[in-house]
């Protein structure tokens, strides 16, 4: 199969997602080499590329990072393993054409936050400024994000995942796991981490002190 980018793109792609994994890895969103990335390359056949496995995202360079198709699977002879979870990345790519950039990390907040509220099934956020960085501008917009069991099965995961996400709001919250959150582009993907993650801390934060006021009462 011939696809329709070069070395000179795949090295411009791959060092996008060094940028971001440093960024990240700084804020300590990687801990014990969680977290996996990875970046459209071509939609149609589906081409991404994805950090190999157990990489220390802190130090990630560009030979960290594979090619591979739909199924997951390494397009060309390589050492390098794919993520273990690949498959939600290209779940992710075939539910939202529109994505290009898929990221996931591992964050206190989005463990708390995703524990605290699996059995509603999704957090709901309203009135929040930073929706905005979602690129949805309605006055007082509400969005929901859809929370699942931590299946040790990827491929089960990663269906439940293509089950409940919404395109509108581009993110899966997986239970005392981390976020998958996804954009057009690197600079999208990134900005929606950082919105979500921020949005995350305060909820909690908001949560923790509204549960402590009832308990007060109840003295
Ligand atoms: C060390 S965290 C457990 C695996 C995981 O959830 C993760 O995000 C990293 O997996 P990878 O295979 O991409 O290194
Ligand atoms: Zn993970």
């Amino acid at each position: 199969m011939t696809y329709a980018f070069n070395q000179e793109d795949r090295i411009r792609v791959a060092q996008e997602l060094v940028d971001v994994a440093k960024n990240f890895a700084n804020k300590g969103w990687f801990p014990a080499t969680a977290g996996n990335l990875s970046i459209k390359l071509s939609g149609e056949p589906l081409v991404f590329g994805v950090t190999a496995s157990g990489k220390d995202k802190e130090n990630l360079t560009i030979h960290d990072i594979l090619a591979v198709d739909g199924d997951s699977k390494a397009i060309e002879p390589t050492n390098l393993k794919p993520s273990a979870e690949t498959l939600i990345h290209a779940e992710v790519y075939k539910r939202v054409p529109e994505a290009g950039a898929c990221l996931h990390v591992h964050t206190l907040y989005n463990n708390l936050i995703s524990d605290l509220l699996f059995e509603q099934g999704k957090l709901r956020i309203q009135g929040l400024e930073l929706i905005k960085a979602l690129n949805i501008w309605e006055e007082n917009a509400a969005i929901e994000i859809p929370i699942v069991e931590n299946f040790a099965d990827i491929p089960k995961l990663a269906a439940e995942i293509g089950e409940v996400l919404d395109p509108r709001v581009p993110a899966v919250l997986i239970r005392n796991h981390g976020i998958y959150a996804w954009g057009a582009d690197v600079f999208a993907a990134k900005r929606h981490v950082q919105a979500f993650e921020w949005m995350f801390h305060y909820m909690f934060l908001k949560l923790s002190v509204q549960r402590d006021a009832l308990a007060g009462l109840a003295l």
